[in-house]
């Protein structure tokens, strides 16, 4: 991608855009009012490839920000490196203000960064609750010693059961309480992904494609749910392929293409950058974006989805790609 200009940078005439979240002008890399997350100089590489390479982003607080960009353009690397499921080459970032850097994925979590995954890793042959409850952060019975002493864990595994019951409530998940994660549709799964996730009281959720595999009869639920998130004070970063999703509950979106950020804005002036949507379209370079309508490039990008395909059957941990056994009857019901 060597189009990285924004609309402001290539009209001499106009003033390059503000905006309330953006410390100067929105330019790809732009200093945030209220960062709660700042990378300088990731670079992953695998082999020859290089998958990741941002010179600079800042994630402001309190906001849904999406991460959006054509497929292999290193989104999820981005978020494997940040959370502390991979490595780096290169490179520093810090959340709430302090260095992340080499910090194992489970402290991350501790620090009020949690993540969900594209593929839900939901553990089929343990119960909805059960998922719930490994949720939780320090726990006490993990040592040997604390273990074999009940009353070390008993207060906090029942003050667990109650969050772990009140999030199930909340995403609609009470009645699958004792249900096997297996039998849950991909819908559902995301949602518990989702609820399970919060049992660490985080700050910060990222959210690895939250639509993928789910069925449209969940997707409004999903939506609020997301929104739900950011009412109650934490911050959402979310990946995301559904246009829709991007612009109807994102304040911030951030563009990668070729591992780096190439544009960033409010998700109205995003998806009118001729540089973004090139980006984004990626295959569909001859076409001429410049007359497309909004609507005009969700379906674009729409009919360049690859369908999802079914997994016959849940792999032990009761993983399907996608979640692709959504069925319409169980994401109705959880809609409801
Ligand atoms: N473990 C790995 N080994 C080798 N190459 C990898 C590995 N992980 C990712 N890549 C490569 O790095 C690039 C970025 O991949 P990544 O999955 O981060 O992209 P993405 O933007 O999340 O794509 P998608 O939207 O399709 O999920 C791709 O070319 C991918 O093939």
């Amino acid at each position: 991608m060597s189009d990285t200009t924004t609309p402001q940078a290539t009209s001499p005439a106009t003033p390059p855009a503000t905006h309330p979240l953006v410390d100067g002008p929105v330019a790809p890399g732009c200093k945030k009012v209220d960062p709660i997350v700042v990378a300088d100089g990731v670079i992953r590489q695998f082999g020859g490839l290089t998958a990741v390479d941002v010179e600079h982003v800042e994630i402001p607080r309190g906001m849904i920000t999406a991460l959006i960009g054509p497929n292999g353009a290193g989104k999820t690397t981005f978020f494997n490196l940040l959370t502390g499921f991979d490595r780096p080459n290169k490179g520093s970032w810090s959340f709430e203000g302090q260095s992340l850097a080499h910090v194992p994925s489970h402290k991350v979590a501790r620090r009020g960064m949690v993540r969900t995954f594209q593929l839900t890793k939901s553990l089929g042959r343990l119960t909805v609750l059960q998922n719930m409850l490994l949720g939780a952060r320090d726990q006490r019975g993990e040592g040997l010693f604390a273990a074999l002493v009940k009353p070390l864990w008993k207060a906090q595994e029942e003050a667990n059961t109650v969050r772990a019951d009140s999030l199930l409530a909340r995403f609609k998940l009470d009645a699958k309480r004792e249900d096997y994660a297996a039998s849950l549709s991909g819908g559902q799964r995301k949602l518990l992904e989702m609820a399970r996730a919060l049992m660490s009281e985080p700050t910060l959720v990222m959210l690895d494609e939250p639509m993928a595999g789910v069925n449209p009869a969940l997707t409004q639920s999903l939506l609020d749910h997301v929104r739900g998130l950011k009412d109650d004070g934490m911050t959402v970063l979310f990946v995301e392929h559904d246009m829709h999703m991007v612009r109807h509950i994102s304040d911030w979106v951030i563009v990668m293409a070729e591992g780096k950020v190439v544009a960033e804005g409010p998700p109205e002036t995003i998806m009118q950058n001729k540089a973004v949507v090139d980006a984004y379209l990626g295959a569909h370079h001859d076409t001429d974006l410049g007359t497309l309508t909004n609507q005009q490039v969700a379906q674009i990008h729409e009919d360049a989805e690859v369908e999802v395909p079914v997994d016959p059957g849940a792999t032990d941990d009761g993983t399907t790609a996608g979640g692709a056994r959504s069925t319409d009857a169980d994401d109705q019901e959880a809609q409801r």
